[in-house]
């Protein structure tokens, strides 16, 4: 399965068909896309976590258990891991080129494509918002607040920030203060929660959406379901999560440089599952530079979609039947 791995080339001339991890933080890791030859066989056919991954180091994985087993698989590697996870973030400018990857100039396309998204989302499951409705948001590893500044802000009355590096928060603090947003009377930014998401549990009923963006490849598997379980309390009735993120084309990627994982489509609709979650609507980010992981967004909900009305066919509806 390895045989496509070539040795890492110069940083700054990446061959065709290398494939830039997300956020190339460091702008030195370059990770091989496979080609349609080299996919394995059939996802659909093969349960998302049976599928290999690899890593930053062209390290291949038969599954991801064994990845995790590897990386996490005792109490001390996996304090390990988060330490790691944070600890790299710790070290990063808080600016929007910092918290994305030196890739500052991608914040306006990510942005619009969060907005129609999320437009959509509220005209379908709050279409009485703007005149009655009092929105609440939490915006999760939500970094020096660039999610809540450009985009959330606009839309709920008050917005939550959960993250776990403090130089980030304090500078978010900063971008979100009063004199520094419109009508700062009726959309603030209310708590600064300085907390990584595996240990947080949200006030109950709190929340009309969380926003999950760019950082949920921090949290393992175990974590990952568990989080959503407990942050599913704090929905409203009728609130939804919003995840943003990455997409691997196949399995996963682990980073090894910033301990995150990128899932595959098909490995978050495992984790979906598990988490009791439904997947209300979804949508890919476009405009994005063609060597970035795909992005996609997914809105979930608490509660199953309604029923489809099955309807007679209007063969059936024009046959003769007899009156009972
Ligand atoms: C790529 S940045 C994205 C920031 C923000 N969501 C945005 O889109 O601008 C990743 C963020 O995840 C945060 N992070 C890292 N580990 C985390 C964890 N365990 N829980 C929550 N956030 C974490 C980092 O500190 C960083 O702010």
């Amino acid at each position: 399965m390895r045989e496509y791995l070539y040795s890492l080339p110069s940083a700054y001339f990446p061959p065709k068909d290398t494939h830039f991890t997300l956020f190339p933080r460091s702008g030195f890791c370059f990770l091989p896309l496979l080609t349609p030859k080299q996919r394995p066989p059939s996802q659909a056919t093969v349960h998302a976590m049976e599928v290999g991954g690899s890593d930053s180091d062209g390290r291949e994985f038969k599954n991801a258990d064994e990845m995790w087993r590897e990386q996490v698989g005792d109490p001390s590697k996996k304090t390990d891991w988060y330490h790691q996870g944070v600890g790299y973030w710790q070290g990063v400018e808080a600016s929007v080129d910092g918290v994305l990857g030196g890739y500052g100039h991608v914040n306006e396309a990510d942005v619009h494509g969060s907005e129609a998204f999320l437009k959509t989302l509220l005209s379908e499951r709050y279409p009485n918002a703007g005149t009655d409705g009092h929105l609440v948001a939490l915006d999760c590893g939500a970094g020096i607040g660039r999610v809540t500044k450009n985009l959330l802000i606009r839309y709920f009355n008050e917005v939550d920030l959960l993250e776990p590096v403090s130089h980030f928060l304090e500078a978010a603090r900063e971008n979100l203060s009063p004199e520094n947003h419109m009508s700062p009377d009726i959309h603030k930014a209310s708590n600064f929660l300085c907390m990584p998401l595996q240990e947080f549990t949200p006030d109950a009923e709190r929340y009309d959406v969380i926003w999950v963006q760019w950082c949920i490849g921090h949290l393992t598997d175990d974590d990952f379901v568990s989080f959503f379980k407990r942050a599913k309390a704090g929905l409203k009735p009728g609130g939804f999560f919003v995840l943003k993120e990455n997409i691997a084309k196949t399995g996963f990627v682990l980073d090894n440089e910033d301990r995150s994982i990128t899932r595959s489509d098909l490995y978050f609709k495992e984790l979906f599952r598990h988490c009791g979650l439904h997947l209300y609507k979804s949508k890919d980010q476009r405009g994005l530079p063609e060597e970035l992981f795909a992005v996609k967004m997914y809105a979930l909900t608490t509660d199953s979609p309604k029923k489809v009305c099955k309807t007679r066919s209007k063969g059936q509806a024009n046959r003769p039947r007899i009156i009972k």
